[in-house]
């Protein structure tokens, strides 16, 4: 108990002593006013100094070392006569009614307005106790700010139309209050019918100037936010498209199409939407506080008081508001991911007879974000609450003492009204600014996460030039040792070496999950090994040209995959300038020509959403289709079988044994159509176990044959 007792000691001792001395220095200036002592505005500064130095020699007596607030506070109260007395003399050319200080009503007025400020300075901006990782943070943030504002740049001659317009728009609606305050004046007072007029043309001439302004405005901004958005979209989009495949393995989905989306779109707000309403706030705020403080400098003095309490409002909402908002956002996700799963998975429902469950388990969801939503709507309610009564509070201590000061005639009827019309727009234009800076820091954060993407190199490089005219298409793994970035690990590959003569046809066989696939992978340079090195005709794959290496090299995958579109547009996927012929020769090799001459359209009807209107094994040859188009030197089939039936198989099978020179890698579960094979490699656990040909295989009985005879008594061969 004694410590705090003698702390609280120290601090009424340190305030009474403050207030002593200030009030002693105050008063002080006053006198020398009186006696004529020093110029007016020597005195004035003269006076802040000591203040100034007086109460922080105070504190540091008292109080040890003051806290950054109390500084603040300290500076505010100290500066704020000097500031305000020049200010008014060098707009208004007269001293203030606080002109001669030394009333301790005005005392009173500026430490009020000296706390406001300082608590407000402090809710706005970030506690110096969190100084370092602040100021880093604020750094970080000035630097993207100033990254998404050069991207602007072939968007600048609207901005700056936008930013002219806004000045505009902002000085006109500045005046409007002052005109109707004076139009009160006018029919209260002695009629004037001139002045009256012109009253009312200038208020018309503002509020005109100010619809136009602000509509030529927002019309500008839109435009530069709509055409940087997408540019901003494509140039991510390519950014993304040129990442290894490993980074699409380790990054979700949705949060790369959420960076797409949700990122740019916020990126464009940043600059233009919080800039436009920033600018826009701050000159409205400090035109009408310097219009209100011309109106009446105490009752401004007053209204500036509700400033802290409205900012900690505010701050207060924000944080619980936005947290509520997140929370109902991620319980919406979950919602709409089991609604998603039921709809894409209908028929293992229907089947299981799980329709009421999966409708319980999406009502559950549903009542999570219904809760939520409740609980932000009513902190919603509860601030709006708050604000109105501070703000009925404020307007009732308006009116009674600007009833005062009429009284007392400081100021007129037509005054007080103007004076209440910038006040009911102030408070907003002070929550707005609060808000706004929150906003900044967010959507920042959006535009950091997107200059992550599009700074990202990718991994696999794809800067290779060689495009040779002749390619053999003999090509040697040696002393692969390979991991998945996403399983680092687990390694897949070890000590792989192969070679696959030009020519040739080469077939991987082996137990599931042992590392075909992975060759294949590499091969297709979706990946770089971590040892050794894959070589085509004796160079290493990543010295050949992107594309060229992706025209001589063809897959088809286990997983046929189609885009949207025609069937044509899915065969000549990629290349230009290819003809129907050719296109229809590839769809022959691939066994799909009639089945597409038996479709209404032809060549030109509709696959549907990634192929969907076709069945399973149409789609793998169309797929092969559009392997074969490319004339690729190395054609490379990953268990193609698996889709299709064995007549539809024995005629691709006879077709891509006709092409001369083609290297053909397949990889193989139906064993009986590798037999023919010029070798067979067995892979398991990462390495080559066996390779030979079929026969060489089948004498030596080992791991190919156990193979063999799994896959028969399993049935999975028809042999
Ligand atoms: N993208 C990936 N990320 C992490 N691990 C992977 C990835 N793809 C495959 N793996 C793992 O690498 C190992 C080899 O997989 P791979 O697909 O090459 O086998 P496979 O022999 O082709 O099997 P299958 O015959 O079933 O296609 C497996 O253990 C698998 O789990």
């Amino acid at each position: 108990m004694a410590p705090v007792t003698a702390t609280t000691m120290r601090q009424v001792v340190a305030f009474t002593l403050a207030v002593s001395v200030d009030l002693l220095l105050f008063y002080a200036s006053g006198f020398t006013v009186f006696h004529s002592v020093f110029g007016h505005f020597t005195r004035l500064w003269l006076c802040a100094a000591l203040r100034w130095l007086a109460l922080i020699g105070v504190c540091l007596l008292t109080l040890g070392v003051p806290k950054a607030l109390l500084i603040r506070f300290i500076t505010a109260h100290s500066l704020l006569p000097a500031v305000f007395e020049t200010g008014t003399n060098a707009f208004y050319r007269e001293e203030s009614q606080c002109g001669q200080l030394g009333d301790v009503r005005c005392w009173l007025l500026f430490s009020g307005a000296s706390l406001a400020a300082a608590l407000f300075w402090e809710i706005t901006i970030p506690d110096t106790d969190e100084e370092a990782e602040g100021k880093e943070q604020k750094q970080k943030s000035r630097v993207l700010f100033m990254r998404v504002v050069r991207l602007f740049r072939p968007d600048y001659p609207l901005l700056f139309g936008g930013l002219v317009f806004l000045s505009l728009a902002v000085i006109c609606e500045m005046f409007i209050p002052f005109y109707t305050g004076r139009v009160i004046d006018i029919l209260g007072s002695n009629y004037q019918e001139n002045d009256f007029l012109s009253a009312l043309l200038f208020m018309g001439l503002y509020s005109l100037g100010g619809s136009v302004s602000a509509g030529c405005r927002g019309g500008l901004l839109i435009c530069a936010i709509s055409s940087y958005t997408c540019r901003i979209k494509v140039k991510l989009f390519g950014a993304l498209t040129q990442q290894e495949i490993g980074f699409f393995e380790t990054i979700k989905t949705g949060e790369i199409t959420s960076r797409l989306s949700k990122d740019t779109n916020l990126m464009g707000r940043t600059v233009c939407l919080n800039a436009n309403v920033l600018l826009r706030t701050f000159l409205k705020t400090l035109g009408m506080i310097s219009l209100m403080l011309n109106l009446s400098w105490k009752l401004t003095f007053l209204v500036l008081m509700e400033t802290p309490i409205t900012g900690l409002l505010q701050n207060m909402y924000d944080t619980h508001y936005q947290r509520l908002t997140l929370a109902m956002q991620d319980s919406m996700a979950l919602a709409n991911e089991s609604a998603n799963e039921v709809v894409s998975g209908i028929r293992v429902v229907r089947s299981f007879n799980t329709e009421k469950h999966e409708i319980c388990r999406y009502g559950d969801r549903l009542m999570v974000t219904h809760t939520i939503k409740t609980r932000r709507d009513t902190v919603r309610a509860v601030y709006l609450l708050a604000r109105r009564l501070t703000g009925l509070a404020m307007q009732v201590f308006v009116l009674y003492y600007g009833r005062l000061f009429i009284q007392k005639g400081q100021m007129t009827t037509g005054n007080l009204v103007s004076f209440i019309l910038y006040h009911s727009d102030l408070g907003d234009n002070i929550r707005t600014l609060t808000f706004i800076f929150g906003d900044m820091l967010n959507s920042v954060g959006a535009a950091g996460k997107v200059f992550e993407y599009l700074d990202r190199k990718a991994l696999v490089s794809t800067d290779g030039k060689l495009q040779p005219d002749q390619l053999r298409g003999h090509i040697s793994f040696s002393s692969l040792n390979f991991t998945y970035p996403a399983n680092p690990n687990k390694t897949v590959l070890q000590d792989f070496s192969l070679e696959l003569k030009p020519g040739q046809m080469m077939a991987l066989v082996g137990p599931s999950g042992e590392g075909k696939s992975t060759c294949v992978s590499l091969l297709e340079r979706f990946y770089e090994p971590q040892e050794g090195e894959i070589l085509l005709d004796e160079e290493p794959l990543k010295s050949y040209d992107h594309q060229f290496l992706h025209k001589k090299i063809s897959v088809v995958n286990q997983e046929p995959v189609l885009f949207s579109g025609t069937i044509r547009q899915n065969i000549e996927y990629g290349l230009k300038g290819c003809s129907l012929d050719e296109i229809k020769d590839a769809a022959m090799k691939a066994n799909a020509h009639n089945f597409i001459m038996q479709l209404e359209k032809g060549y030109d009807t509709e696959v549907g959403e990634g192929g969907g209107q076709l069945a399973k094994s149409e789609r793998q040859r169309i797929a092969i289709a559009r392997a074969l188009v490319r004339r690729p030197q190395v054609l490379i089939l990953d268990e193609i079988t698996s889709s299709l039936d064995t007549e539809n198989e024995n005629k691709i099978q006879q077709s891509l044994s006709s092409i001369p020179n083609q290297t053909l890698l397949v990889i193989a579960h139906r064993l009986k159509t590798i037999e023919n094979a010029d070798q067979i490699v067995v892979v398991s656990g990462g390495k080559v176990k066996e390779r030979g040909t079929h026969r060489e295989l089948m004498d030596m009985k080992g791991s190919y044959y156990k193979l063999r005879e799994e896959l028969f008594t399993e049935g999975n061969s028809p042999q």
